[in-house]
């Protein structure tokens, strides 16, 4: 018998009655809230928060839940597969861990833990530029399993180079360039905590573990900690940067780019001509632009612009598991969730994260099963309508 993700619920229900296990809640809105109430306010603000009045973020959720299913009955569903193709690999499911900066502030375990949970619940984890482990010590806790580099794309040629070629030796496959964080956004939880990992040292570990940004300092990180740090922020990401820059990157990296942060067609339409490989239709969580479009309401449009040119993923805003169904069936291949990871982590570590991979997987195996579907690549726009505004 094919083993389902949604066989999950049984377990949680089985456990529950024994009171064997006191389980993390399955809600991830509830998780949130708990969170909450258990970490620091500066780490947990830190990771809630968002851009300005936090419109956006609230867009998110909002263009997500105005989206309602419309389920079809008598399909044979008994026998699902919920794997997908993702630029020429085969994904046990379409959700990826996105990068999350800066783990080590949600838990001790940071980076490493957090990978070893997607290794071991077979989805794809994308290490962070801004990771509080180096990008090494992140890969060797994942032995083969899947693994992505995202690229916070330095001022310094040699930086970048020098982070390709580790992120390379260490077996990512995958390149995702994050482009709608030139510049930090105005943030004001941050701002009236005067909460900001990196100037704390914390999300450096990347650079102060490497020799082309070493050879930029007098004295090492140790000994001279704020210099390091002001380097840091200097190389950090570069507004300057325009579309024929990104041949520079396709020079230099051999797999699939997929650009991160894209909300117009017209910009996906330049990441194909670009010879990019794909997108993450994504707003960075509401915590780049405030008053920006909701990622969901942009994600048609530029699936369309796109259409077999370029492989679209999603994020922003993904709670549920009938978000991922949503998702997909507004033209996403795959999704990428963030915030629920990081406080799966904060709460339980490595458990606390398969928690939440286990989670959204069940309620998603069953929101396709439930709507007719035996696997992801048959969900389409016609399985959504609209509520009226
Ligand atoms: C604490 C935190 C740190 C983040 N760090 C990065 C990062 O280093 N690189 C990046 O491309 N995106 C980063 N993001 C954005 C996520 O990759 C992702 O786009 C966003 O969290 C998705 O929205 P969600 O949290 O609603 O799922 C970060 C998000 C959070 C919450
Ligand atoms: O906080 C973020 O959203 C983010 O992308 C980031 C930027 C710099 C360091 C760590 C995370």
């Amino acid at each position: 018998m094919t083993q389902h993700r949604a066989d999950f619920q049984y377990e949680i229900y089985l456990d529950g009655m024994t009171g064997a296990v006191p389980r993390l809640p399955t809600d991830l809105t509830a998780l949130e809230e708990m969170a909450e109430r258990r970490l620091g306010p500066g780490p947990f603000g830190y990771v809630a928060g968002s851009a300005g009045d936090g419109s956006t973020a609230r867009a998110n959720r909002a263009a997500l839940e105005r989206r309602r299913i419309v389920p079809r009955m008598l399909r044979d569903v008994a026998e699902r597969d919920l794997s997908v193709e993702v630029l020429g690999r085969t994904l046990s499911a379409p959700l990826a861990l996105a990068p999350v900066g800066v783990l080590s502030i949600m838990h001790p375990g940071a980076e490493p833990a957090a990978a070893r949970a997607a290794a071991a619940q077979g989805v794809p984890f994308v290490l962070s530029s801004a990771s509080s482990t180096p990008m090494e010590q992140v890969a060797e806790a994942m032995g083969d399993a899947e693994r992505w580099f995202q690229l916070y794309w330095s001022k310094d040629r040699e930086v970048t180079l020098s982070f390709l070629k580790r992120a390379r030796a260490a077996g990512c496959s995958i390149l995702v360039v994050t482009l709608d964080t030139p510049l930090l956004a105005w943030r004001p939880r941050d701002l009236d905590q005067a909460y900001l990992p990196f100037l704390r040292g914390v999300g450096t570990a990347n650079h102060f573990t490497d020799p082309a940004f070493l050879a930029g300092l007098e004295k090492s990180p140790q000994d001279d900690p704020n210099a390091a740090v002001l380097r840091f922020v200097s190389l950090f990401s570069d507004p300057g940067k325009t579309w024929p820059d990104l041949a520079f990157l396709r020079e230099n990296w051999a797999g699939p780019i997929v650009l991160k942060g894209v909300l117009h067609p017209d910009d996906a339409r330049l990441a194909a001509d670009a010879g990019m490989d794909g997108v993450v239709v994504s707003n960075h969580g509401g915590r780049q632009v405030a008053g920006a479009v909701a990622a969901a309401d942009a994600l048609p449009r530029v699936a369309a612009a796109a259409g077999d040119r370029l492989t679209v993923l999603f994020d922003s805003g993904v709670r549920t598991g009938a978000d991922v169904f949503k998702a997909l069936a507004l033209g996403a291949r795959a999704v990428l969730v963030g915030r629920p990871y990081a406080y799966g982590l904060g709460l339980d570590g490595q458990p606390g994260v398969e928690h939440v991979i286990r989670c959204l997987l069940a309620e998603f195996d069953l929101t396709l099963a439930l709507s007719g579907h035996a696997r992801p690549g048959t969900v389409g726009a016609g399985d959504l309508v609209e509520d009226p505004v």
